[in-house]
């Protein structure tokens, strides 16, 4: 006996070498998708009738900064040095454990409501949210964001923080987390230090999360501290691989695209972060002709201002369209790869699709709404219709968190009332600060 069957959905599989079932089984077992099929004379301890609805693989949300779920909202309307430098990180001085806690599994919440079954995050006091993505039943791939600033000693304290994270963490949760180094950009790390830490990555067999070229101010720093951009430098050190995930990539030449590409770098394209901070419009069909894996991610809660991948879908699709005056540029079936199987490749996991054998990692869309029909193209609809507020069902690893709209894995209402009750007194520590 299996332990769900989800039945009479449209099954969009997102998989190459299985078209779409218009109204199709999906069965679960022991964590993974045992069948993909239009009927099935197995039986399960949970049947999930589909009807209406589309049944895809959840999205994998590919740069974060989970905890600052806390600033949503918070100095608005800036440009990255000044809303950086001047608000965000006098405000994440004042930031605890707890607050990061809280912050985290309020992040954990939406993302669980918005369809997100893995995320990729860089923050601080990420024991805290190891013990959130534990607890919660998503998956991740965390790192504690390294900030050294041209200080040495400040470098050695945080490469053995960095460290001590993945000794602890990497395959935690059954091997739902797994954990990198997350050297923040860079301009905000040496080039000795990232050499350092590319070292340290190869020996510990970990993978690397970094911001890269997100703003034109970090390419002119670039050029005049060392006669070169942040992925030439990066290039130099032999910094890149394919266990690189680079977040941004907006500032980008020609020839920086052929070194992404033939290093095989995953690019985390972030554009609703991206259009507000005007940071620039990244080349993500340019990337993409090349072969280049490129995936989606929201960036933190300050700059977005939520962690919804329907929206962030939707604008990467809109933001190409404008860039390069072609309508057919980034369809919607493309961004959808970038928000599932791309993503899943850049996190090694075996999501992605609705396939035999791969992680029972499901979404149930709602497409009984009145903003989703007529129905004619499925992902249409899905890029271009579809809102967060549509998810009905997320399921995990064969565990279903959310059920037909209802959070199964957290008291949701009181995630939602102590993330507030951090927010509000650490927004009294800021003030009293200033
Ligand atoms: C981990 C640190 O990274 C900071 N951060 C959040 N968003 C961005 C961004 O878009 N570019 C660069 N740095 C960012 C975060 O506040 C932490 O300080
Ligand atoms: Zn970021």
């Amino acid at each position: 006996m299996a332990d769900i069957i989800i039945k009479n959905g449209y099954i969009l599989t997102m998989d190459p070498s299985l078209e779409s079932i218009k109204n199709g089984v999906v069965v679960i077992e022991d964590g993974r998708i045992t069948d993909v099929c239009e009927n099935t004379e197995e039986t399960a301890d949970t049947v999930i009738d589909a009807q209406g609805s589309v049944v895809m693989p959840g999205f994998v949300n590919t740069h974060t900064h989970a905890g600052m779920t806390l600033f949503r909202g918070y100095a608005d309307d800036l440009a990255l040095s000044d809303w950086l430098e001047n608000h965000i990180w006098p405000a994440e001085a004042e930031l605890t454990a707890s607050d990061v806690y809280a912050g985290t599994r309020l992040a954990c919440l939406e993302m669980i409501k918005s369809g997100t079954i893995a995320f990729a995050d860089m923050y601080f006091f990420m024991e805290e949210v190891g013990k959130v993505v534990e607890d919660s039943g998503l998956r991740a791939a965390l790192s504690y964001g390294m900030i050294e600033l041209w200080d040495e000693e400040k470098g050695k304290a945080e490469l053995k923080k960095g460290k001590a994270f993945i000794n602890e963490w990497d395959g935690k949760a059954d091997g739902r987390i797994s954990a990198m180094y997350g050297p923040h950009a860079p301009n905000t790390c040496s080039k000795e230090f990232l050499m350092k830490v590319r070292e340290q990555a190869t020996e510990d067999n970990a993978k690397i999360h970094i911001h890269v070229l997100e703003t034109e101010a970090e390419l002119n720093q670039m050029k005049d501290q060392y006669g070169m951009c942040s992925v030439n430098m990066l290039d130099e050190i032999d910094f890149f691989g394919p266990d690189v995930l680079a977040a941004h990539c907006v500032w980008l030449s020609d020839g920086d695209m052929d070194i992404l590409r033939n290093n095989n770098v995953n690019i985390s394209h972030n554009p609703v972060s991206n259009m507000k901070l005007a940071s620039g419009i990244a080349p993500v069909t340019k990337l993409l002709d090349r072969g280049a894996n490129v995936c989606l991610g929201t960036d933190g809660c300050a700059s977005n201002n939520n962690l919804g991948m329907f929206e962030e879908m939707k604008t990467a699709a809109l933001l190409q369209k404008v860039e390069t005056m072609d309508p057919m540029a980034l369809p919607a079936r493309q961004v959808l790869e970038m928000a599932t199987v791309n993503g899943a490749k850049a996190l090694d996991l075996n999501s992605g699709m609705i396939r035999k054998d791969y992680n029972a990692d499901v979404i149930i869309v709602d497409m009984n709404k009145a903003h989703l029909n007529p129905l004619y193209d499925v992902p249409s609809h899905l890029v271009y219709s579809a809102g967060s507020s549509d998810v009905r069902t997320t399921i995990v690893n064969g565990r279903v968190l959310m059920d037909d709209y209802r959070v199964l894995c957290m008291d949701e209402q009181k995630v939602i009332d102590e993330g507030r009750d951090a927010a509000e007194k650490l927004m009294s520590r800021v003030d009293a600060k200033k």
